[in-house]
């Protein structure tokens, strides 16, 4: 693997008692990949990205990039930050204020003859999509153009990695959703290998070739994108993946009866001896509950959602079992209507009763 993390702790020491911010992390990324690392505020994505760059000293394990150790807790080797050829891009980009964008971009080409420097300022320039802005100031650029300026001032120097800590997140919604379509873009054209941490789904989805999702300190699972949504790993995925509930069910060969009825497709589920009795819940995520007036179960709908293209309606079933469903906003129902639905899931997901 281009990028290897083996069994990475790290501690913050805290009125004298240690704290782990990461456990145990371990991970590949090959050449050219994007990772992306996403989980609730406070479960170590940062610390986990620091570590990496050599702003942190490991507790535990070892960090290797192209088969080089940068860090390793057992040897206490930790190869000086300036020395890893790691590029950074952070939230607050902090672009430097009182230079022009091609300043800005060749800052970290100063070892560089003049003529190659200014050649890679316009590689640069053009990978981002910036060179009618070269000799603008910061300032006269709007938040979406200073970000990309940070991107190609990180990319310049060609680091061999790329870190990026939420470098979206002080951006509106809609800007976010088109530049992180341009950032996967610029990294796949230039061939840049990168972990990228968000607390956002959409952002997490649209951008990386693997997923990982931490959770107190812990990477709960790395993935692919689509096996991470349709495969959660632990019960945690899968309830911070998605919008969904678990539902009682029963594993009955290769169905699982839930209160839907009974779910084929459940071959790449455990066997039912592996819950007692087969009793176990499963997984139901909006886009697995459909609406259809001919289905024979019926739900009241408690709460709705206006989202764009459809509701998500939060519905109660006869016997009090609760869902989520996401359906096509033509079908505009009210609050305390029962409807018809029913389930239609590719993959089935269970997990033990909790
Ligand atoms: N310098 C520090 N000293 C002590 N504790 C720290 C320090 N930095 C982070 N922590 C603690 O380590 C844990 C992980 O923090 P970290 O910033 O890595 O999480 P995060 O997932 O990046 O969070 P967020 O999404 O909110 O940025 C938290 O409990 C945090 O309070």
């Amino acid at each position: 693997m281009f990028l290897a993390l083996d069994g990475v702790g790290l501690q913050y020491g805290q009125r004298g008692a240690k704290v782990a911010a990461v456990r145990g992390v371990s991970l590949g990324l090959g050449r050219g990949e994007l990772g992306v690392l996403i989980g609730p505020s406070g479960c170590g994505k940062t610390s986990l990205l620091r570590a990496i760059a050599g702003l942190e000293t490991l507790d535990s394990g070892r960090v290797r990039l192209e088969g080089e150790l940068l860090a390793d807790a057992a040897s206490g080797l930790q190869l000086p930050a300036e020395q890893r050829r790691i590029g950074l891009v952070f939230q607050d980009f902090a672009l430097f204020p009182h230079l022009t964008v091609d300043a800005n971009i060749g800052f970290g080409l100063r070892a560089h003859k003049p003529a190659a420097r200014q050649a890679r300022i316009h590689e640069m320039l053009d990978l981002v999509g910036l060179e009618h802005a070269a000799k603008r100031m910061p300032h006269q650029l709007s938040g979406g153009q200073q970000q990309r300026v940070a991107l190609a001032r990180a990319l310049a120097p060609a680091p061999r990695l790329l870190l990026l800590d939420e470098p979206f997140s002080s951006l509106d919604v809609d800007l976010r959703e088109s530049l992180s379509q341009d950032l996967r873009a610029i990294l796949k054209a230039s061939g840049t290998t990168a972990l990228f941490v968000t607390h956002d789904q959409a952002e997490a989805f649209a951008i990386g070739d693997r997923v990982g999702v931490m959770q107190q300190g812990l990477l709960e699972q790395w993935d692919e994108p689509y096996t991470v949504y349709h495969r959660p790993a632990t019960r945690f995925v899968a309830d911070f993946i998605g919008h969904g509930v678990f539902v009682p069910g029963q594993l009955e060969g290769q169905q699982v009866r839930t209160p839907l009825g009974l779910l084929d497709n459940a071959q790449d589920c455990p066997l039912p001896g592996a819950y007692p009795g087969g009793r176990c819940e499963v997984l139901l995520r909006a886009d697995d509950v459909v609406h259809d007036d001919a289905a024979p179960v019926k739900a009241c709908i408690e709460h709705k959602v206006f989202r764009g293209a459809e509701f998500l309606y939060t519905l109660r079933l006869a016997d009090g079992t609760r869902l989520v469903a996401a359906v096509p906003s033509h079908h505009d129902h009210h609050v305390g209507e029962w409807i018809g639905i029913k389930a239609q899931v590719d993959h089935v997901v269970t997990f033990g009763t909790a």
